[in-house]
Order: structure tokens, then C-alpha cells, then sequence
């Protein structure tokens, strides 16, 4: 079977605090975030911008996140307000899993890796 697998990557700055946490952490500070993200797929796709089935989806469908926080990204965002919940960097990658996914064509398995700082990184996948 063939298998075709994406792979891109961005960056994006934004504020946060831990709700509950009892150390630095716990107060407002900012990160420069970086994302890695794989789609894996065993068929290709059409997509908003190409009707033919020649992609699994377009990059630029995996790239929201990077976007302004006012034009529905996370850039220069305060992500307790966007994320709706603790914003620690695993609940930043589920969410930017569960949102990537709405927007693709189904049957494309997603990975997500949110990078804190240069340091500290975390995986999700489903
Ligand atoms: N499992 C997690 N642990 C921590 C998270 C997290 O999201 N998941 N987040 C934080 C804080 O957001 C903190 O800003 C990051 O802490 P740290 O890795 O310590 O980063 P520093 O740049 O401050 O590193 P130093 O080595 O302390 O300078 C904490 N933990
Ligand atoms: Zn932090």
C-alpha cells in the first residue's frame, strides 16, 4: 500500500501562565513555541485550493496555528484565552491536533511536537 507522509514545521510566540502551578510558572511569561508536524496518509486528497486528488492535504492547511492570534491563529496570542484550558505545552499539542484534524480530510493520521523551549518537547498523537 503506498504511504505518503507530510512533514512541516513552524514557529509561533505567545503568552501563557499554568493555572495551579505553584512556582514561576504559575505566572504570565511568554514562549517562542515551535511545532513539528507529520500527516500520514495512505491516499491523496483534493483540498481548498486543488481539485484534484494530488495531496494528502495542503501545507498551508497544517499551518494555522501560526497565524496572527486575530486571524484565527495562535501568534502573538494569550493562550489561556484561546485554548480554553491549562495551557501546559501537552495541552497545547492536543489542541493543536484536534484543531489540525477538523480542518483536513479524514483518514490522515496526525503527530504533533510542541516544543517549549529549545530543551523541552512533547509528542501527541491519537
Ligand atoms: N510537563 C510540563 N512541564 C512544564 C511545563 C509544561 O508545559 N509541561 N511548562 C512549564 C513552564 O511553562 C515553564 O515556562 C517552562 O519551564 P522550563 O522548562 O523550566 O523553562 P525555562 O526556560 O524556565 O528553563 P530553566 O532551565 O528553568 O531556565 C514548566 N514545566
Ligand atoms: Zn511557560
Amino acid at each position: 500500500m503506498p504511504k505518503w507522509t507530510l512533514h512541516t514545521e513552524f514557529k509561533f510566540d505567545a503568552a501563557h501562565l499554568i493555572e495551579g502551578y505553584d512556582g514561576k510558572c504559575g505566572r504570565m511569561h511568554g514562549h517562542s513555541y515551535k511545532v513539528h508536524l507529520s500527516a500520514e496518509s495512505n491516499k491523496l486528497n483534493p483540498s481548498k485550493y486543488l481539485e484534484t486528488s494530488d495531496m494528502v492535504c495542503d501545507f498551508r492547511e497544517l499551518k494555522w496555528a501560526a497565524k496572527d492570534a486575530e486571524k484565527g491563529g495562535l501568534d502573538h496570542g494569550v493562550l489561556n484565552e484561546l485554548v480554553k484550558v491549562n495551557p501546559t505545552a501537552e495541552r497545547i499539542a492536543e489542541y493543536i491536533y484536534k484543531e489540525t484534524d477538523r480542518r483536513i480530510p479524514e483518514g490522515i493520521k496526525l503527530t504533533i511536537t510542541v516544543w517549549e523551549t529549545e530543551n523541552s518537547w512533547v509528542e501527541y498523537t491519537e
